[in-house]
């Protein structure tokens, strides 16, 4: 059966929208639909939509910028925007339901005046983002918004038509002031340490250039709150189409699996009005640091510390990593040892349990999460992730043994060929420049790391050198499995080599 919405009454054997998606208006506009916003920020709306028919005018419409977001639009637009959500648990059970949040969706490229027009509606509320770490635009080194970007240079040309994320929104904020309308909220919901604080510095850097008097009146009427969010979403895989096809008899052009675990603390910070997600299990508070902190330093960082190494030990799928008890103690030890004295104090929350269930997300094998997905963009995560808790635990005169391995093991993993002599396709938009300085630290060890745009000053410092120059050239004369063998059984100690 096809998916779309006069076939929905027909529908029987799986949970659908029981509420009248004609009757609905978009109250938010969210860039970047991709696997984690349709497992995630539409989940949460579609339950509101559910249970609160006061909360009708906050439906989404979805906007693609990028080329390839074209298939979003021919998977979405013909299913009116419905699809199916299926979350695996790790015994194998799963529950699919289809999800009915996003009712438009637009392709910037198609027609970028429509997404002004959109924006600019007094009706949006909202923008929200999952445009990834990179989509910022922004310096790990210097914090600073990269000006020099084609596509921002373009777009902040005279009379341009805009193409990009910044461009678009800017544009439409600048029509609301001269039309005497309120501005929206912008609402990150990228995986990045103050996310909401980044938008703000980077969506007002971009207004400067191009009308410093509409920055200012950004600055002044438009909330940017902060987020934690977090549900482990795969790429869909290409089998997942038949599974829900036999399971429930719907044919899905861009299914979504993701796994049951989720979790969103927002930042009550909102310009122009919210949805009650609180009433749907949202954690709204005023302060999302602390949260922010744990899930990116342990979570994502975390994905990091398994999946260099994990891929050097011939492992495509992050449950057999996290499996593997090398791994695992890895794992711990990065956290526990380090990861864990850079975070702020959450009263109430149990890092240990928070941890054991971490560990425990990472080996469910129904979700199939490749290795693969997490070695992708490494330096638009590991500067933003991994590097802060060092800089931290150097401050602090504390351990940083594990996360420099973790370095040495994304260096080891960017010469592109891996232990068996099988190439590695590395996936990064800073590859051309990445992969030569990996070849070139076997013979100036440092090469990698002395990239200042990406690590600062760290090669400067003898407590990350050590243990980063140990565990290199271990992986290079032992491979990786004897490598973390040697570091965590046999506890060689790389910090006074
Ligand atoms: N997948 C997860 O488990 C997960 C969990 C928590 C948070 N997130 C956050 O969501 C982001 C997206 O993850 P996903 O799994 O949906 O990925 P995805 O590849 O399915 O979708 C990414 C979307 O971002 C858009 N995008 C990428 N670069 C852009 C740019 N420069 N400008 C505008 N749009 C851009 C793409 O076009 C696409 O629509 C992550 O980078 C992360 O910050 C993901
Ligand atoms: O999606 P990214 O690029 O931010 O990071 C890769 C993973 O670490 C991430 O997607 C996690 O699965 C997610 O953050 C879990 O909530």
């Amino acid at each position: 059966m096809k998916l779309d919405n006069a076939s929905l009454a027909d529908l029987v054997a799986v949970p659908k929208p029981e509420y009248d998606r004609t009757q609905l208006g978009c109250g938010i506009v969210h860039f970047g639909v991709g696997g984690f916003h349709r497992a995630h920020q539409a989940m949460y709306v579609d339950a509101l939509l559910t249970s609160d028919p006061a909360s009708r005018d906050w439906a989404i419409c979805g906007v693609g910028v990028l080329p390839g977001d074209v298939h979003m639009r021919d998977a979405l637009v013909p299913q009116d925007g419905l699809y199916t959500l299926t979350l695996k648990h790790p015994d194998g059970a799963m529950q699919t339901s289809v999800v009915g949040s996003i009712v438009e969706y637009l392709f910037a490229p198609d027609d970028p005046a429509a997404v002004i027009d959109k924006l600019a509606d007094p009706a949006t509320r909202i923008v929200s983002l999952t445009i990834t770490e990179g989509g910022y635009n922004f310096s790990s080194a210097t914090g600073e918004f990269d000006l020099t970007n084609p596509a921002i240079q373009a777009d902040l040309q005279p009379g341009a038509v805009p193409s990009t994320t910044f461009g678009l929104v800017v544009e439409a904020l600048g029509r609301r002031r001269d039309a005497g309308q309120p501005s929206f909220t912008v609402m990150s919901c990228d995986n990045i340490e103050g996310n909401g604080d980044i938008a703000r510095k980077t969506f007002t850097a971009f207004a400067c250039s191009k009308d410093p008097g509409l920055a200012e009146w950004i600055s002044d009427n438009t909330a940017f709150p902060n987020s934690m969010v977090d549900r482990i979403t795969p790429a869909t895989p290409p089998e997942l189409g038949d599974e829900v096809q036999a399971r429930t008899g719907i044919t899905d052009r861009w299914p979504v699996v993701a796994e049951p675990f989720t979790q969103w603390v927002l930042e009550d910070s909102f310009s122009a009005g919210r949805p009650r997600l609180e009433s749907v299990g949202v954690q709204v508070v005023s302060d999302v640091g602390p949260y922010e902190l744990m899930k990116l330093r342990l979570l994502n960082a975390g994905h990091q510390t398994l999946c260099y190494f994990g891929h050097l030990m011939g492992y495509r799928l992050v449950h057999d990593a996290a499996q593997d008890p090398l791994i695992r103690r890895l794992l711990l030890g990065y956290m526990n040892n380090e990861a864990r004295h850079t975070l702020l104090p959450l009263p109430g929350v149990d890092v240990d349990a928070y941890i054991e269930t971490l560990i425990e997300r990472f080996s469910n094998p129904s979700i199939a999460d490749t290795i693969a997905r997490l070695c992708q963009y490494s330096s638009d995560r590991i500067p933003k992730w991994l590097l802060p808790v060092i800089r931290q635990q150097l401050e602090a005169g504390g351990d940083v043994v594990l996360a420099a391995a973790v370095v040495a093991s994304w260096t080891r993993y960017a010469e592109g060929v891996d232990e068996a002599g099988e190439p590695i396709d590395v996936v990064d938009p800073l590859a051309d420049s990445l992969v030569p300085l990996a070849v070139r630290s076997r013979n100036e060890p440092l090469a990698f790391v002395q990239n200042r745009e990406l690590f600062g000053d760290l090669a400067d410092e003898n407590r990350f050198v050590r243990p980063y120059l140990w565990t290199l050239e271990s992986l290079r004369r032992n491979g990786a499995r004897e490598t973390l063998q040697q570091l965590l059984v046999e506890n060689n100690d790389p910090r006074g080599v």
